[in-house]
């Protein structure tokens, strides 16, 4: 199974309208749709050392101070295929820049694109991006890639305890 991260950056934007910080992303998993900077975590690597080094990679934002907020499990075809670490933060340093893998962009919270995203990010994200934590299951079926595969159901517990995870 793949252990992978993701990371939402928060800020306060105009009209004290929070904003978080997306990217479109440019390769692989995903490509050209909207999800919050990550990735892979590699041999030796924490999932949060993974989510700041994900971040800084993809769009030059070092984050710290990263909330655990979420524990995702994916399934494909009745097989676990990528447990998914989900972390927010509003402690960071620099400005998003664009790398070869994502394009990112400031989006109000109230306004995310949820139709160019992942089909199961509408369920968690608006609570994660809220403030809740969240343990959730995501069925898809159709073979690899899994993101050409078909999202069939879910199963999602909020209010998790995270804090003690890494
Ligand atoms: C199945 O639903 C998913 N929803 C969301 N929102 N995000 C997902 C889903 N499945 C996977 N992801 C995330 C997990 C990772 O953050 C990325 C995939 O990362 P990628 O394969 O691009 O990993 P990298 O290490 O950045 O890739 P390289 O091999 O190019 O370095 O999608």
């Amino acid at each position: 199974m793949i252990e992978a991260t993701l990371c939402f950056p928060l800020r306060e934007g105009g009209d004290a309208d929070e904003e978080v910080l997306l990217i479109e992303k440019r390769r692989g998993l995903g490509e050209g749709w909207y999800n919050g900077p990550g990735g892979k975590c590699e041999p030796g690597e924490t999932p949060r050392e993974c989510a700041v080094r994900e971040t800084e990679e993809e769009v030059g934002l070092e984050v710290t101070d990263l909330e655990k907020a979420g524990e995702l499990t994916f399934l494909l075809d009745g097989e676990a295929h990528t447990f998914c670490h989900v972390y927010r933060s509003r402690s960071f340093e620099g400005e998003p820049t664009s790398s070869e893998e994502a394009y990112p962009e400031w989006v109000p919270v109230d306004d995310v694109p949820y139709d160019r995203m992942w089909d199961d990010d509408h369920l968690w994200l608006p609570g994660v991006l809220e403030g809740n934590t969240v343990a959730g299951e995501f069925r898809f079926e159709g073979g690899e890639p899994l993101d050409e595969a078909a999202f069939v159901d879910h199963d999602l517990e909020w209010g998790v305890s995270l804090e003690s995870r890494e």
